[in-house]
């Protein structure tokens, strides 16, 4: 449990380069397998970037392992979500029970589910299978007071790590992290604002569906929020702190845990995207291990996918979080290494080269 116990900083001052070498003999040994080069495109590039990140140059990426965590947002006070709060702790129940979505995709993938509630209104302690790991129940309405304090962020932020660095310790080879939280496209939303510079009515989306009205007033409480709680758009600990969430918080620190142990991130949607901008933001190093699984219909996603210089694998017009989306994209990492792995090249299944100059 190594990393469980190392401080955010320990943990961004752990995170090395990307491995140029694997990438290399990966390439190579593309060039050498038969199909003409190149003509399996992102598949290509993808394994490439496997090798880096891993710094293998045939990459493990079986199993997976899959990062959960809740927490409610006391933002929806102020009518921003199509659900009700006692929806987070509910759904975390359902993750327990095996019945949600994510649950159904992971058994799917051969991923093991971690389930953490890190700051949750609900009372979840007596629900086996979900670590507790509460920092306080839901933060504070940004509309009116900062989210939590910094303390709390950083304690938040630990609580992703140590999950993390569970699911590593116990095998995985590639992080899915995933989030539930009532209220938490509102909070996502404001910290893209923040870091990309665009307009609020720009980034903002119907979450989990809103109707046009509610949307538009959700896009102007965003900006009044935003001029009152004036978050330092270079400081990931006061965005967080200000406008952020406990489940955002976590989803960042397994993410800079999972790149300091050289494991790929498979990204789900607009809340992960967010939480992979503030690991970025904490220690730049994190952007090489990202790999964008999917892109959400959310409209802050597009904004935070091309700050983070990513395009996404698959565009599903999904919009339902807790790893969904990421779970779904990650056979297309599996087809990338077995194709790296397992075809003959021209030598060994004695077929001609390309008989052009390419
Ligand atoms: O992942 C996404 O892109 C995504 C887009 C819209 C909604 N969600 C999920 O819906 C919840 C937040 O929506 P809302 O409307 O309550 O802010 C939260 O539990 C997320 O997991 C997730
Ligand atoms: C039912 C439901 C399931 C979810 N899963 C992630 N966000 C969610 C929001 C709702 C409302």
């Amino acid at each position: 449990m190594e990393h469980a116990s190392m401080s955010l900083e320990q943990i961004c001052a752990k995170i090395g380069d990307l491995d140029q070498a694997s990438g290399e003999l990966a390439k190579q040994r593309l060039e050498r397998l038969t199909k003409p080069p190149g003509s399996l495109g992102r598949l290509e590039t993808l394994v490439i970037q496997l090798a880096e990140i891993t710094g293998q140059p045939l990459p493990r990426i079986f199993p997976p392992g899959i990062a959960v965590f809740a927490g409610d947002h006391g933002i929806v006070a102020e009518g921003v979500s199509a659900f009700p709060q006692e929806v987070t702790g509910q759904m975390v129940r359902n993750f327990a029970a095996g019945g949600a979505a994510i649950n159904v995709f992971a058994r799917q993938i051969g991923a093991k589910l971690d389930i953490t509630d890190v700051g949750t209104a609900a009372d979840l302690s007596e629900v086996e299978g979900v670590r507790q790991r509460k920092v306080r129940e839901g933060t504070g309405n940004f509309a009116r007071e900062d989210a939590m304090s910094r303390q709390e962020a950083v304690e938040a932020i630990a609580a992703g790590i140590e999950s993390a660095a569970r699911l590593i310790e116990e095998g995985a080879e590639c992080i899915i992290p995933g989030e539930m939280g009532i209220g938490n496209t509102t909070s996502s939303t404001a910290i893209a604002a923040v870091i990309t510079g665009r307009s609020t009515e720009e980034l903002t989306g119907a979450g989990t569906g809103l109707n046009p009205d509610a949307r538009k007033r959700k896009a102007a409480l965003i900006q009044r929020a935003l001029e009152a709680r004036k978050p330092d758009p270079a400081d990931a600990l006061d965005i967080i702190s200000k406008i952020g969430g406990l489940e955002i918080a976590a989803m960042t620190g397994a993410i800079l845990a999972a790149a300091a142990r050289r494991k790929p991130v498979l990204l789900d949607g607009f809340i992960c995207g967010v939480a992979a901008v503030l690991a970025v933001k904490l220690a730049s190093g994190v952007r090489g291990y990202l790999i964008a699984g999917h892109r959400s219909q959310e409209p802050g996603h597009e904004a935070v996918l091309e700050w983070l210089g990513l395009e996404p694998l698959l565009d599903l017009q999904l919009r339902l979080g807790e790893g969904s989306g990421a779970a779904v994209a990650y056979p297309l990492l599996e087809s990338a290494v077995r194709m790296l792995a397992e075809m003959a090249t021209f030598e060994s299944a004695g077929i001609s080269g390309a008989s052009s100059p390419s």
